[in-house]
């Protein structure tokens, strides 16, 4: 689906030039959810930026379903962090869903059924009649998701979409994520610098280097697809790739990286079993 092929990019020239991201290889596979996580400043949002066409890469090339990204393709949706810049508060939500869809070939009776299908899928019936700054924070990026999927794209990509939400909410946004992803069969590209939620969401993590940003690892995620915010996260699978994932950032190599992180997560088993005894258990009750 998504091609990325020795990727760069150099901001400014000369003495004032800083490369964001050096060389970068990777595939995303259809139907897959995969996320990148890197340091602050690393470069994650300049690769995205450069994977939907809004920023030129310097070197390297993006394609999308085989064809070379020059500018925005139509079939692809970003979703942004600041969801209060994203949306225009002078439109309804409805009329915020239906934006993109102006610009295709569809009727306005489709415009309209295909924003209520995806109010519906974010669980927001029922409000395409009130305005973006009458809604909670969460509500409002729920409104920015449905207006990516409203135009059905071949590939989402997701710029920190839950780091202005409070815990809560980001964890109903991750479920929704995920449930609207297997849904769909959809292909999502998530920029995160959450270790923990790059984890829980994905499929697959990349893990990015400092600036600039170069791939360090390829981590697929042997979580089962049905997962929990709570069980998930207690998981020994899951708790030894949070480690892995923290250890590569930290400058690790990925094999210390990746014999540390089990070892800690057996330790931290071996732990809690023994934390159950029957004396323990006894005290308990
Ligand atoms: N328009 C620009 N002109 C010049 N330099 C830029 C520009 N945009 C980003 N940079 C620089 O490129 C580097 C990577 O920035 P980018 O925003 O891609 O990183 P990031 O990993 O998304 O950061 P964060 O995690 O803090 O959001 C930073 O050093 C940043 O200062």
């Amino acid at each position: 689906m998504l091609e990325v092929s020795g990727l760069s990019h150099t901001y400014g020239r000369g003495a004032k030039a800083h490369t964001a991201v050096q060389d970068l290889t990777f595939t995303v596979e259809a139907g897959q959810l995969a996320s990148i996580v890197g340091p602050s400043g690393c470069g994650k949002s300049t690769l995205l930026r450069c994977i939907a066409g809004l920023t030129p890469s310097t070197e390297g090339t993006v394609s999308l379903h085989g064809d070379r990204v020059n500018g925005v393709p139509d079939d692809l949706a970003v979703v942004f962090q600041d969801y209060s810049r994203s949306l225009f508060p002078w439109l309804s939500v409805q009329k915020n869903v239906e934006f993109p869809l102006r610009w295709r070939p569809v009727s306005r009776a489709e415009r309209r059924s295909r924003a209520a299908e995806a109010l519906e899928q974010v669980g927001l019936s029922g409000v395409g009649g009130k305005y973006p700054w009458q809604l909670s924070g969460g509500m409002q990026q729920r409104v920015s998701i449905a207006r990516a999927l409203a135009s059905r794209p071949a590939l989402l990509l997701m710029d920190e979409p839950f780091a202005s939400v409070d815990a809560q909410t980001r964890f109903e946004l991750e479920d929704l994520t995920r449930r609207v992803q297997r849904e769909q069969g959809s292909t999502i590209l998530v920029v995160t610098h959450d270790i923990d939620e790059s984890v829980y969401l994905s499929d697959r993590v990349l893990v990015l280097s400092k600036s600039p940003a170069s791939i360090v690892a390829d981590l697929p995620v042997g979580l089962p697809a049905e997962r929990d915010q709570i069980t998930t996260r207690e998981s020994a699978e899951f708790v030894t790739l949070r480690g892995e994932v923290a250890r590569l950032l930290h400058g690790d190599s990925p094999e210390e990286a990746a014999t540390a992180a089990s070892d800690a997560a057996e330790w931290d088993l071996a732990e809690r079993a023994s934390d159950i005894t029957p004396d323990t258990a006894e005290t308990r009750s």
